[in-house]
Order: structure tokens, then C-alpha cells, then sequence
């Protein structure tokens, strides 16, 4: 199987309000693809859809290789989900909890599954109310995929977690796929968190997908590299020397200062520096700065913004 989940304008109405409105996507066997958008832009609701919580109101999808509306019950079979916050029981042991819900799934040897997970989860058999919040997080996701799913969903997986926490917790999620080839979906409010562990982001706003590509891609398509220079000589003479570079896609001089977008790249410091020389200018300082998905997320939900108040 190569695609995982594939889905066509899916939509979803509540009460006659659009919350989703026709949103298409594809996610490859293996991949981890994170789901990004402000406050109430449809994560949760498509991931609903996508796991068989909620119905929708138009569309179609085809996850772990079931029809999502002719085969609900073949999707919660080949699928693991996540929910924000969990639910488990906090006077339950970590390993009764396992192996509850591997007898849940007719897991072949529960007790046997249930311990392996502990282990790849560093996780100790206590009670779940003792566990710290990143322990917890690490118990929800081993209970989601207790069953081998080929995919799971994990809703805003790390919303709480201190930075450690959270770090560890990419660290799980990197090695399940290596282990074991699970496709992850995630929905995320961190854009830190799409950048470390993503392959691929989907931005949506307003019920609809508005971007994608990997966090590279969509940071280099938001214009490129910034490259600050600040010299003491001739600076028309300079502009004149760093625009002309084929990497170069702008300059902009404010007093001694030139800001240039550049194509991001790893040698374009030496090709900057080299023009400079060969022009006889001396810089007294340089500065690469790449744009983080941050700069990109700000950028296409303003963009969105202002084309509604045009
Ligand atoms: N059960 C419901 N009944 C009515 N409206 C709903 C329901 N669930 C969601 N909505 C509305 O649908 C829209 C999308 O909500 P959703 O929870 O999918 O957004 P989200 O992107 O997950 O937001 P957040 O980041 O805040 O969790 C919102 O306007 C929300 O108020």
C-alpha cells in the first residue's frame, strides 16, 4: 500500500456552520505528516473524520486501505488515535492498562505485547495518577498503536509537555517509524514541533488546506534566505556588485545596511564574500538568517486575512 490515507473534499457542517470545507490529502506509507492551523481551522475535526468519530457531511477517504464511510470498522482496525489529553485510568497500572487494551484488540500474547511496549516506551509499571505528564503522553501513544495500526493520529501530542518532555517524546514518535514503518498524522500548534519531526506539513485555515510541502520547502518558498551586510565603503557600488549574483533575488539598502534575500544555500556566505572582494569592498559584518515556520505560518495566515478584509 502506498498511500495510507487519501482523502477527497471532505467536508463537515455542524448545525449548517462550515468547519471543514473540502479538504484533500494524500499521506505516503512511513511518512510523519503534521497538521497546522490557528484555533478552530478544522484539525480536530478532520482527524475525527479521518478516525471514523465523526461522519462527514461530503467527501470520501480511503485510510489503512478501508473505505472510511463503506468500512468504518475495517479503518479502526488498521488505525491507532490519539486523543488530546488521553484517557486513562489514573489508579490503573501502566501494564494492566496495556494489556487491557491489547485483549481489547485480540492482540495475540497481551502480556508479552504490553511489556514490550513499556520497554520501548521506557515506561515502569506504576500507577498512571504517579506518572509525570510525558510518561503519561508516552503510555497514550503506546496504548494507540497496541495493535501494530499501520497508521496513528496524534492529536496535539505534546500540548503541555516542558521541552525536554516534548523533545523525548519526538524521539518515540522518529522511532516508531524507523522500527516499525507507522505512518504518524499529526495535528500540532507548535510549529517547532512540524519543523523537528515532520516530513511533510498541511497548514489549514478556515476548513481548508491552504499550503503543504516539507518545512523546507515551504520555508524556501516563502522568499529565501535573508543575508544582512553592513559595510563601511561605497554602497551603491556594492548593491551594484551583489545583485547581479544569480542567488541574489533582492536588495534593499537602508543607510550602511543590506538586506538580501537570497536562495537558501549552504554556500552562498562564500559567494557573497568572494563578490565583495572582487569589488573591493570590505564588509564589517554579515548575517544568515533562515526563515522559520513561524515567518511562514504568520505570512499565509496575514495573507489569508487580508485577501478576506479586500
Ligand atoms: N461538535 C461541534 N459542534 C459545533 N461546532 C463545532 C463542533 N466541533 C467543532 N466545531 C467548530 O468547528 C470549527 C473547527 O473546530 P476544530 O476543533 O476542528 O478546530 P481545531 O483546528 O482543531 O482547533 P483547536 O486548535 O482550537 O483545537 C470551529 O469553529 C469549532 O467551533
Amino acid at each position: 500500500m502506498d498511500h495510507v490515507i487519501e482523502a477527497r473534499g471532505l467536508a463537515k457542517s455542524f448545525a449548517g456552520a462550515e468547519a471543514v470545507r473540502g479538504v484533500d490529502l494524500t499521506v505516503r506509507a512511513g511518512e510523519i505528516v503534521g497538521f497546522l492551523g490557528p484555533n478552530g481551522a478544522g484539525k480536530t475535526t478532520t482527524l475525527r473524520m479521518l478516525t471514523t468519530l465523526l461522519r462527514p457531511t461530503a467527501g470520501t477517504a480511503t485510510v489503512a486501505g478501508h473505505d472510511l464511510i463503506a468500512d468504518p470498522a475495517g479503518v479502526r482496525r488498521g488505525i491507532g488515535y490519539v486523543a488530546q489529553g488521553g484517557s486513562t485510568n489514573p489508579s490503573c497500572t501502566a501494564l494492566r492498562e496495556l494489556v487491557l487494551q491489547a485483549r481489547l484488540y485480540r492482540v495475540p500474547d497481551a502480556p508479552a505485547r504490553s511489556r514490550d511496549l513499556l520497554a520501548e516506551f521506557d515506561l515502569a509499571d506504576r500507577p498512571i495518577g504517579s506518572m509525570s505528564g510525558g510518561q503519561k503522553r508516552r503510555l497514550d501513544i503506546a496504548l494507540g498503536v497496541v495493535h501494530r495500526p499501520a497508521v496513528v493520529f496524534l492529536d496535539e501530542p505534546t500540548t503541555g509537555l516542558d521541552p525536554q518532555s516534548r523533545s523525548a517524546l519526538w524521539d518515540h514518535v522518529r522511532r516508531l517509524r524507523e522500527r516499525h514503518g507507522t505512518t504518524v498524522f499529526l495535528t500540532t500548534h507548535y510549529l517547532e514541533e512540524a519543523d523537528a519531526l515532520c516530513d511533510r506539513v498541511l497548514i489549514i485555515d478556515q476548513g481548508r488546506v491552504i499550503e503543504e510541502g516539507s518545512p523546507r520547502e515551504l520555508k524556501a518558498r516563502l522568499g529565501g534566505d535573508v543575508v544582512t551586510i553592513e559595510i563601511s565603503g561605497d554602497v551603491p557600488h556594492a548593491r551594484s556588485a551583489l545583485a547581479g549574483l544569480a542567488a541574489v533575488r533582492e536588495v534593499r539598502v537602508t543607510g550602511r545596511t543590506l538586506r538580501l534575500t537570497v536562495a537558501p544555500g549552504d554556500r552562498i556566505l562564500i559567494e557573497l564574500t568572494r563578490a565583495l572582494d572582487a569589488a573591493g569592498v570590505e564588509p564589517l559584518s554579515i548575517r544568515h538568517t533562515r526563515p522559520t515556520l513561524d515567518d511562514v505560518f504568520l505570512a499565509l495566515t496575514d495573507r489569508k486575512a487580508a485577501a478576506h478584509a479586500a
